[in-house]
Order: structure tokens, then C-alpha cells, then sequence
């Protein structure tokens, strides 16, 4: 049977670890002095989310953020603050976000044969939006049908992929769901709330070890692999 839905992550699955890692990371890094020395008010969102204990002063802040970026912290209110300072290097033309040439004739295929597609990455719906909007094959935010960030649940807890089949499906369950990421635990995670789950081995990303592929579709040749497989049978 065909799936009904896929649904991907973005970093290591559909763009390289260091485009998120050597390119978005440090650009947020530099932008951000300039940024909290317009923006600096008691009621910033952006500001506010972060522990009050780390916004003292802008400088606290600034080591904070450093502290988590080099972490690879997931926390929301870093995904929404980066996601605010890559807009200007998106519009500038400074960023332009690299997608993987296998990915997008795949999700034309399955989006031509009724399959939805969706994104849920730790990266803020705007991250997201940015990215697809100024990609390297220009704005392809039309090819998904939605997007998903931590707002549902962090990516390595089965709740959040039950959280997103409730809003898409309602009661229908996970029946025909797939989920693609670089990810093992996030992976395992879809697949104990019912999706079927791939991981995606792309070069760059973190190896695999024996016990991860137990039970594990293993992607090694990109998304014409899983269009092969998931439509060939
Ligand atoms: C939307 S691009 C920025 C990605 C990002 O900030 C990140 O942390 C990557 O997370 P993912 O869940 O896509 O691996």
C-alpha cells in the first residue's frame, strides 16, 4: 500500500548538518549583539523566553545563547530567536538554504500520486518557512502541505508524532504515516506511536552503530530509495 503521509525532518535528512551547524549557527551567533542593542526591552518575547536568570544584561544573554548554540541545544526560545535573526541574512541573500538534489523530484512524486507532505524539525515554523522560502531551488514552501516544530513536543518523544497525527488525521491513527530522519532516537520515537520510520544516511551525518540499525529501515541512496520502496511494492 502506498503511505498517505510523510513526514521529514530537515537537518542531516534534506540539507547538510553543517549548512544548520557551520553557516545558520554562527550567522544568529554575530547578529545577535546587534540585535539585543535595538531590542532590549522588558517585553521582548524573544527576550522573555529564555530564564530570567540569563537576561540580566545583553552580555548574559549573548554567553547564554553561545552556551546552548554550541550544545545544539533544542530549547524553543533559542529555535525562535535564531529564526528571527536569519530572516535579514535570507532576505539578503546572505543564506540561501541548500536541499539535497534528490529531495525535491521525490516529494513532487509523491505529492503528484495524493501523498501529503509534511516537515517537523526543532527549527521554529518560521526557520522553516525561511528556509523553504529562500531555498536553492527558489521558494518551494508549496510542495508541503504543513509544518511541525517543538510546539508539538520534542522530536525524540512518541507524544509529539501522536500530536501531530491528531491534528491531521484526527482519530484516524498512524496507518499509512512515514517519518525520515538522520535521527535514530527521533526515528524509534515515530515508530513507537505507529509510523513506519526510515533513517536517512547522508554523508556528514553522525555514523550508525550496529544496535541502531536493529529494526531499522536504513536509507543509504536519498529519497529515490524511498520512492522505490514505498511505491514499487
Ligand atoms: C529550519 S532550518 C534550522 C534547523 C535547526 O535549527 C535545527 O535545530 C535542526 O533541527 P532538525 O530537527 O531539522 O534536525
Amino acid at each position: 500500500m502506498p503511505p498517505k503521509a510523510i513526514l521529514i525532518d530537515i537537518e542531516g535528512t534534506i540539507c547538510p548538518i553543517t549548512f544548520v551547524k557551520q553557516t545558520l549557527y554562527p550567522y544568529a551567533l554575530a547578529a545577535l549583539p546587534t540585535y539585543l542593542s535595538k531590542n532590549w526591552t522588558a517585553t521582548n518575547p524573544l527576550i522573555t523566553a529564555f530564564p530570567q536568570a540569563d537576561t540580566a544584561t545583553p552580555e548574559a544573554l549573548v554567553e547564554h545563547v553561545r552556551t546552548l548554540t554550541v550544545q545544539d541545544s533544542k530549547s524553543p526560545a533559542l529555535k525562535a530567536l535564531q529564526g528571527h535573526l536569519w530572516q535579514a541574512g535570507y532576505e539578503s541573500g546572505e543564506l540561501v538554504a541548500p536541499i539535497y538534489p534528490d529531495v525535491l523530484p521525490a516529494l513532487r512524486a509523491w505529492r503528484s500520486r495524493d501523498v501529503r507532505v509534511y516537515v517537523y524539525s526543532s527549527g521554529s515554523v518560521r526557520a522553516q518557512d525561511l528556509f523553504f522560502r529562500y531555498s536553492c531551488e527558489g521558494d518551494v514552501r508549496a510542495v508541503f502541505n504543513g509544518f511541525f516544530d517543538t510546539g508539538v513536543g520534542a522530536k525524540v518523544e512518541e507524544g509529539s508524532y501522536r500530536r501531530i497525527l491528531r491534528e491531521c488525521e484526527g482519530e484516524e491513527g498512524a496507518e499509512g504515516w512515514v517519518f525520515l530522519s538522520d535521527h535514530v532516537g527521533e526515528v524509534r520515537a515515530a515508530m513507537e506511536a505507529g509510523m513506519m520510520g526510515g533513517v536517512v544516511v547522508r554523508e556528514g551525518n553522525a555514523r550508525l552503530g550496529e544496535d541502531d540499525k536493529v529494526g531499522m529501515w536504513v536509507i543509504e541512496g536519498g529519497f529515490t530509495e524511498v520512492t522505490e520502496k514505498l511505491f514499487s511494492e
